[in-house]
């Protein structure tokens, strides 16, 4: 008679926060703000998704080479310089992309490499390898879905496109980059659309999160909300102040 060994999911140690929502919504800085409060690392997984676009175009890679991104993504050389203040330097090859990441053509690119399957799973464990003492602030689409999944607090933020729209307008002109808001509004519902309907990991809440819409709140308002939401998980409780 074979005796039954009763198998526990195994639960890693670190926890993580997972803020996952639409181009805009604010996660990144939401991420940064709380990492920064509870002393977190924060991953930027969006940042991953761009440099494989940059990189693909470097390299003369099309968007829908699946095999050929994957090949890119499994050796994409890319360092993150500085802390976790927001204000890091990211290189790629060696060469400062800090803000040639951040337009809107570069998130176009991201999102069209970030809807091949084979992408996504050569980028999985990379992302995972960011979950480190004290906890990590993970901000994407699908953190709470398919990275963490079993991260102990998963937020999804959200907005109006017009209001997200309105913010990156004002984030770009601020960076010193062009912008037209009508432009950026039609972007920001092309992204939305891609993102949503695609076959792998789409960007939806997942069913254990906590659905903020920030159309109305501001930043520290959403903030505190967080902080509240971590403060009511008794894991998180224990080691945030
Ligand atoms: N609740 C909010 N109200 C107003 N502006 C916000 C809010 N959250 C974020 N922002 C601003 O919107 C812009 C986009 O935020 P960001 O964190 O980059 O979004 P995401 O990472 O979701 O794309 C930034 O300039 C940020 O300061
Ligand atoms: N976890 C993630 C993060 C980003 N992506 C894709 C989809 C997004 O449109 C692009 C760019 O993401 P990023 O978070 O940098 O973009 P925003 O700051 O929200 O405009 O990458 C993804 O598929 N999964």
């Amino acid at each position: 008679m074979s005796a039954e060994i009763e198998k526990k999911p195994v639960r890693s140690p670190v926890p993580v926060i997972a803020i996952d929502g639409p181009s805009g919504s604010g996660k990144g800085t939401i991420a940064h703000r709380i990492a920064a409060r509870f002393g977190f690392h924060v991953l930027d997984s969006g940042a991953l998704y761009r440099l494989l676009g940059a990189a693909a175009q470097r390299h003369a890679v099309a968007f829908d080479n699946e095999a050929a991104l994957e090949v890119l993504a499994a050796h994409l050389d890319v360092q993150f310089i500085g802390d976790d203040d927001g204000e890091a330097r990211i290189l790629l090859e060696g060469e400062d992309v800090t803000n040639a990441i951040r337009t809107e053509e570069a998130g176009r690119a991201a999102s069209q490499v970030a809807a091949l399957p084979r992408v996504r799973n050569a980028l999985l464990a990379r992302q995972q390898a960011f979950r480190d003492t004290p906890g990590l602030v993970a901000d994407g689409r699908d953190m709470g879905t398919v990275v963490f999944p079993d991260a102990e607090l998963k937020i999804f933020l959200t907005a109006s496109a017009q209001a997200r729209a309105e913010r990156r307008y004002r984030q770009l002109l601020e960076k010193g980059f062009d912008a037209s808001l009508a432009a950026l509004v039609e972007d920001i519902q092309a992204r939305d659309a891609r993102d949503t309907q695609r076959s792998v990991a789409p960007l939806k809440p997942a069913d254990d999160a906590l659905v903020l819409d920030s159309t109305d709140l501001g930043i520290e308002a959403v903030v505190q909300r967080v902080i509240d939401a971590a403060r009511s998980v008794p894991s998180l409780a224990k080691i945030i102040q």
